[in-house]
């Protein structure tokens, strides 16, 4: 069952105010892994939860605790849960988002203020954080209801929401709430759902949109040296003393080849090769080495085979270096020798891997390395936090009803992906309730989330909201 035409004439109708909408949004510099813009986290949960009022959700605001950040103990974002309909003859489906973003500094290498959105008229960009990662599709659903609501149209479905303020920096809170609701049964939040969506990850390029039935989890390490007990003058103390960054950048060389391979023992060797027909999968999807370079800024691509990059990607593990804490990285030419500096990396996981087999491997194997060194130094590991993989059937109505959707509003069949990021709460979703989820993004592969001058197409966005409510149209529609 299509949505009413009426539903889409008023998302195209009312375009230029969704924009504001996510304009509004954007403005808030809600980033989970600042301890300065805590407070922002919180305004946006509150910003969220007027917005889903005012659509005629119901909606309660889930104190999580508090948790120790940098040192200081801080007050985790609330959980801003919402409920419309109860109608016993329609299908439940839980939507789950996130209001956090990564930081964002003009500093970057932005070419415009990353909290203020850019409406490029020219290119049809939004741009700003967030906008694809993953505030626009959040209010895509806000647009959905508020179209319901003005048009006195039923939504086909009752709908829960779950969003939540922490994602970008481990989900902290999170997997506790939801286990613990679970195992009320009946009463429970999540009680009568029969499945979920999530709209938080990107097409595999810029044409062709796609449901994503894969994630890679994530472990994610700090690894800290430390020596002197204050910073030091190199002319003074050169080749006289232990230095921690040169231990630290031999640990940190140690852990990855420049062509990818992980070189921490038992890792790489967890996961299966791909047979011919897993291969199959990847040499069907529609990508190219063009569509990796153009969305990276550069001709960079580790393989020049679509299918090695796309198995790199989705099916491999990685490990991505990310950068190092209390190291000079200032202009000029300071001749110092840091005390202390932690190095901080992260490894993608794919099935059979799980944080808990993989950091046993990756203690010891630093462990022993750092001994290699014969340091006088102090070394300690931390995993500052992780998350399991995810891998879904897509045989699944729930599948069915977002590829018809797909299929209303773009004209083609879309894609079947996994996805390299890491969306943690997913696979709780899906052993806790015992449901089928679906990924079905909005944004594009070349979006640049978490990067500098993230956007979001403007036709995405518009487009995606139609998406988003046809897909609820269609899941009404199927009869199981
Ligand atoms: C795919 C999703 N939009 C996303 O960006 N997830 C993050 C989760 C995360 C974990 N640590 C920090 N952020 C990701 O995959 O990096
Ligand atoms: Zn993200
Ligand atoms: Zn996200």
């Amino acid at each position: 069952m299509p949505a009413p035409p009426k539903f889409t004439e008023y998302v195209d109708k009312n375009a230029n105010r969704f924009i504001q909408r996510l304009a509004d949004a954007v403005a808030i510099p809600s980033i989970s892994g600042d301890a300065s813009r805590r407070n922002d986290v919180f305004k946006m949960a509150q910003f969220l939860e007027n917005h889903l009022k005012s659509v005629g959700v119901t909606t309660t605001l889930v104190n999580l605790g508090s948790h120790t950040m940098d040192g200081q103990e801080l007050p985790l974002p609330p959980l801003v849960l919402g409920r419309i309909g109860d109608d016993e003859s329609k299908k439940t489906i839980l939507i789950y988002g996130h209001f956090d973003v990564q930081p964002a500094e003009k500093s970057d290498g932005w070419d415009t203020d990353p909290f203020t959105l850019v409406v490029d008229e020219k290119s049809g960009k939004l741009i700003g954080r967030g906008s694809t990662d993953d505030k626009g599709p959040v209010l895509g659903w806000v647009n959905v209801l508020e179209a319901h609501q003005q048009l006195g149209l039923d939504l086909p479905v009752n709908l829960r929401f779950c969003f939540e303020g922490m994602e970008e920096s481990g989900s902290e809170g999170l997997d506790e709430f939801i286990e613990a609701e679970a195992k009320k049964g009946k009463g429970s939040w999540f009680e009568g759902v029969d499945a979920v969506c999530i709209s938080d990850n990107y097409w595999l390029n810029t044409r062709t949109p796609c449901l994503t039935y894969g994630l890679r989890g994530l472990t994610y390490f700090k690894v800290c040296v430390s020596g002197p007990a204050r910073d030091l003058h190199s002319g003074v103390f050169g080749r006289a003393v232990h230095e921690p960054m040169t231990d630290l950048i031999a640990l940190m060389s140690k852990l990855v080849t420049p062509d990818g391979k992980i070189l921490v023992p038992g890792v790489e060797e967890m996961v299966p090769g791909a047979d011919a027909e897993e291969r199959k999968i990847y040499t069907s999807l529609d990508y190219s080495i063009a569509d990796v370079e153009n969305s990276a800024g550069a001709s960079i691509a580790l393989s020049s085979s679509k299918e090695e990059v796309l198995m790199g990607r989705m099916r491999n593990p990685s490990l991505s270096l990310h950068g190092i804490e209390g190291a000079f990285y200032g202009v000029g030419a300071k001749t110092v020798i840091p005390a202390k500096v932690s190095g901080k990396f992260s490894i993608r996981l794919v099935p059979p891997q799980t944080p808990d087999a993989v950091n046993p491997l990756v203690v010891s194997y630093l462990e022993s390395e750092f001994a290699k060194l014969n340091s006088k130094n102090k070394l300690e590991l931390e995993c500052l936090h992780g998350g399991k993989p995810w891998v879904e059937d897509f045989k699944h109505w729930n599948y069915e009803a977002a590829a018809k959707a797909t299929e209303a509003i773009y004209k083609v069949k879309p894609d079947l992906t996994r996805e390299g990021g890491s969306i943690p709460v997913t696979l709780t979703f899906a052993e806790q309730l015992g449901v089928n989820v679906l990924l079905l993004p909005m944004g594009r592969g070349d979006d640049g989330a978490h990067s500098t001058n993230e956007k979001l197409d403007r036709s995405n966005y518009i487009e995606g909201t139609k998406l988003l409510g046809t897909y609820l149209y269609e899941v009404g529609a199927i009869s199981t």
